[in-house]
């Protein structure tokens, strides 16, 4: 199958407009970086032991060696970029890259660190927003010119929205281009399919676990039909699978010390990702308010995520609303319902 190319496709769609064209380029940018890093993934130990712990974020979340090499290749590629700013998960500050630059960048260079030495999917998740100063990181959401992620998986690929649908993309190796497989991707407003950690059903709020004590009880329960799990642990694979066939991802926030706003970060993981699903038809919350109309306080500040088909995550939000909107539980389940506090 011979399809359009990304670059034919940011052409097309950049014309001579000249903000267009910076965002083009930053996108073939990041995109050639992943190219790059799906070669090295590629090797898997024989590149050397990328899942080694090189230190800690200063949330004792744990930084892999391939977490800084993956950083490292993203920020060489943006260097030619119209990239003013640069913001990393791996990066304490953002920094300054090309003063003349017209955009804000930032990146979670190696999304599903738990997954680098188990052959299972990562991927680079990346939000492009206009240069307005130095807090042009936190802008929120909904100002977003483009935004998108890398899958290193069977397939590389590349899903993107420009604020007109969200594409899909696949990397032609041969080649060495992404080419368009998908112009217009749906994410079915219902689905049967739910992807969360269940290990910490102990930590839930009483809306989580509703939500997901109703999906498990299936055709015996109130939703009538049966549900299936699925969770990789990497946000990037569980959101391609979605933007694919629907589905509903959470990280909800819990009880744990320091999960109170959950895992994932608003500014280069909920915001990319809710941009690309309300482009697909999807949406995205924190449980209760649209992911993109949050005004974010800090670079690295995380955010509770629901997202996915529209229909589940309003459920989700009618369940945090209030109690009322929960369904009666069944007495089989006792009071307390299926998930113990
Ligand atoms: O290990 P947990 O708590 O299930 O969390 C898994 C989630 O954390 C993440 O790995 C967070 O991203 P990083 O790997 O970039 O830190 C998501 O991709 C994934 O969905
Ligand atoms: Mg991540
Ligand atoms: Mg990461």
């Amino acid at each position: 199958m011979t399809t359009r190319t990304l670059q034919d496709h940011l052409d097309g769609w950049a014309g001579s407009d000249p903000l267009r064209r910076d965002v083009a380029t930053t996108v073939l940018a990041l995109a050639n970086a992943g190219r790059s890093l799906a070669e090295l993934l590629s090797a898997g130990p024989l590149a050397g032991a990328m899942a080694q712990v090189r230190g800690y974020h200063t949330d004792g979340d744990s930084q892999k060696e391939l977490d800084v090499v993956a950083d490292e290749m993203v920020r060489d590629a943006l260097r030619a970029a119209p990239v003013a700013l640069l913001g990393s998960e791996e990066m304490e500050e953002p920094i300054e890259l090309n003063p003349a630059g017209t955009l804000a960048v930032a990146v979670d260079p190696l999304d599903g660190s738990s997954n680098i030495d188990t052959n299972l999917s990562v991927g680079t998740i990346f939000t492009v927003l206009p240069h307005i100063g130095a807090d042009a990181l936190l802008q929120p959401g909904s100002q977003q010119l483009a935004a998108g992620f890398l899958l290193y998986g069977p397939q590389v690929a590349l899903a993107l929205t420009l604020g007109m649908g969200t594409h899909l993309f696949v990397l032609d190796r041969p080649f060495g281009q992404f080419r368009l497989i998908e112009a217009e991707a749906q994410v079915p407003a219902e689905t049967s399919e739910y992807a969360i950690n269940s290990s910490n059903a102990r930590h839930w709020d009483r809306a989580v676990r509703s939500y997901v004590e109703d999906c498990l009880t299936g055709s015996e329960g109130p939703r009538d039909r049966d549900f299936n799990t699925r969770w990789v642990a990497s946000m990037v694979a569980d959101a391609y699978r979605i933007l694919v066939r629907g589905g509903i991802y959470l990280y909800p926030g819990d009880a744990r010390r320091g999960y109170g706003q959950g895992r994932l970060r608003l500014v280069y993981e909920a915001n990319p990702i809710a941009f690309l699903m309300e482009q697909a038809q999807g949406a995205a919350t924190d449980g209760l308010q649209r992911i993109l109309d949050i005004v974010p306080e800090s670079l690295h500040q995380r955010v509770p995520l629901v997202f996915g088909s529209r229909g589940e995550v309003e459920r989700v939000s009618r369940y945090n609303q209030s109690a009322s909107n929960m369904p009666e539980r069944s007495p089989l389940f006792g009071r307390r319902g299926l998930l113990r506090a």
